[in-house]
């Protein structure tokens, strides 16, 4: 007897019946992490269906990860489901039937580069931390919001990596970036409502209304000629010369289109590692002190074996700040299902289950990350976690111990060949800034203000509380 079962027998999470899927519907703008909670719970870790505005999501089970892992696009894919998801076609040109700016640019070069981009990152952090912790004549502190200002803190220092500076600086500029991603974001959601024919209508409309997207093409597409007239991408320092090395020659007319590629990946580049930053400092503002000192410690221990040199190699040895850093992706996830990939051919997952084409099938990182098979006290915040797995015993075991390490237990930056192909970039970015913030500040929550502050949730995705405030105290020894 076959033991293969028809999608339609999928259980679903969310009240019964039609009335009762509405309200489902509805309750996944603001609650998807409890609805997946719930259906984990509910169906033991199997498949079952997560309905929301953009349609239904099949969750995925621990069994069916190794599968999406291995996956080559031919069955369950990711960039039509990006597309169908995010709808980068609309909304910026077509920038997706020759993705090179995602793949072979962030993939290979800018890996490649991240060495020399270090120091400059750095320096951009040093010049720009002051001016967003401003603290006043005959002040040793400031307050601020935290997370905002680490979206602008993050916009700046990746914008240094791409398009240089002292563009990277214009208050304007990064202002245009960071809006882009608010935008289109919500967007995509809203025009996921409509045809597929009316869908570029819709987005003229609310673009001209808008506009943020438009003012970034606009806001970069200077330095993209720029460098054009320079030639500078033979000897590329930024990522619009790279992006520029692999154009194709209708590309290299259409500077617009190619301002819209850098636009786009300032989108995928910000507010993620943004999202990160505010929740190792808050994290950090909680911690006992003498665990702050370690991680401290260990930062000042890493750049003096450099010869006092702030470089890669120094960064690759902050292995505390690293084990934060994965220990904020288990804890707190980003989203409530991710790596989504489109069945395009009929495919059978772990429970027998056929899919039709056309299911969309995801992950749920939350319950997969509190799998107490693989961490024990799974509930409990330990951000030396992955730091005591590392035994110095084999390189390749301590490796996968890292931040930017992919595996079925760990799906932070996805799976598989579609994996984030901007993580080492964005660890880096994100220690840079974090030790350059820990030799210079004492961090403390500001009095009287909950040091728990409630994250902000819509549709899949879970952001820390965009108002909660941060104190920051400058410290009086800073080793340089
Ligand atoms: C902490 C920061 C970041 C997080 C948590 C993150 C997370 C992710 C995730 C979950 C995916 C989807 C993986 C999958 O479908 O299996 C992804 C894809 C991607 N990310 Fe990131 N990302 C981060 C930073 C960045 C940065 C800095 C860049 C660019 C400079 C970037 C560029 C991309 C691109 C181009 C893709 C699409 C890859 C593909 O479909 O092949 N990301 N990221």
């Amino acid at each position: 007897k076959s033991r293969l079962r028809k999608r339609a027998q999928l259980p679903r999470v969310g009240r019964a019946g039609p009335l009762g899927y509405a309200w489902t519907v509805l309750r996944s703008v603001l609650d998807s992490e409890g609805l997946v909670d719930e259906g984990w719970a509910k169906f033991g870790g199997k498949p079952f269906v997560l309905p929301s505005m953009s349609g239904e999501w099949i969750v995925l089970g621990p069994e069916d990860v190794e599968q999406l892992r291995r996956s080559d696009d031919t069955i369950f894919n990711a960039p039509e489901r990006a597309k169908q998801l995010f709808l980068p076609n609309v909304m910026f040109g077509d920038i997706t039937t020759n993705p090179y700016h995602l793949e072979t640019i962030i993939r290979s070069d800018l890996t490649k580069a991240l060495r020399s981009l270090v120091p400059e990152m750095l320096e951009e952090a040093q010049l720009a931390i002051p001016e967003h912790i401003p603290i006043k004549n005959g002040q040793t502190s400031a307050i601020i919001p935290l997370f905002p200002t680490m979206v602008h803190l993050i916009a700046r220092v990746s914008n240094r990596a791409m398009i240089g500076a002292p563009g990277c600086r214009d208050e304007r500029f990064l202002k245009n970036q960071v809006s882009v991603a608010e935008e289109v974001i919500p967007m995509s959601q809203v025009l996921n409502w409509f045809p597929s024919v009316l869908q570029p209508v819709v987005w003229k409309f609310f673009s001209v209304t808008i506009g943020a997207k438009d003012h970034a093409v606009r806001g970069v597409a200077p330095y993209v000629q720029a460098r054009i007239d320079y030639a500078q991408q033979d000897n590329p320092s930024t990522i619009v010369d790279l992006l520029l090395r692999y154009a194709p020659p209708e590309d290299i007319q259409d500077v617009p289109k190619l301002a819209a590629r850098v636009v786009h990946l300032n989108m995928a580049a910000t507010h993620t590692s943004a999202i990160f930053t505010t929740h190792a400092l808050f994290e950090l503002a909680r911690m006992p002190a003498e665990d702050v000192e370690s991680i401290r410690a260990e930062i000042l221990a890493a750049i003096e074996s450099e010869g006092d040199i702030f470089n890669k190699n120094a960064v690759g040895k902050f292995h505390l700040l690293d084990s934060l850093l994965k220990e904020i992706g288990r804890f707190h996830s980003l989203f409530a299902v991710g790596s989504s990939r489109l069945v395009l051919k009929e495919a059978v997952i772990s429970n027998g289950t056929v899919l039709p084409p056309g299911s969309v099938v995801a992950l749920a990182p939350k319950p997969l990350h509190n799998n107490p098979d693989f961490y024990p006290d799974a509930h409990v915040f330990d951000p030396f976690r992955f730091a005591k797995r590392r035994t110095g015993e084999s390189v390749t075991k301590d490796v996968k111990q890292s931040f930017t390490a992919l595996s079925n237990d760990y799906i932070v930056f996805g799976v598989g060949k579609h994996g984030c192909p901007g993580r080492f970039f964005a660890s880096l970015k994100i220690k840079v800034i974090l030790a350059e913030l820990l030799l210079s500040y004492d961090l403390s929550f500001p009095e009287g203000a909950s040091k728990t502050p409630k994250p902000f949730a819509f549709n899949i995705f879970t952001m820390p509380s965009p108002t909660a405030k941060l104190e920051f105290t400058k410290r009086k020894v800073k080793a340089e």
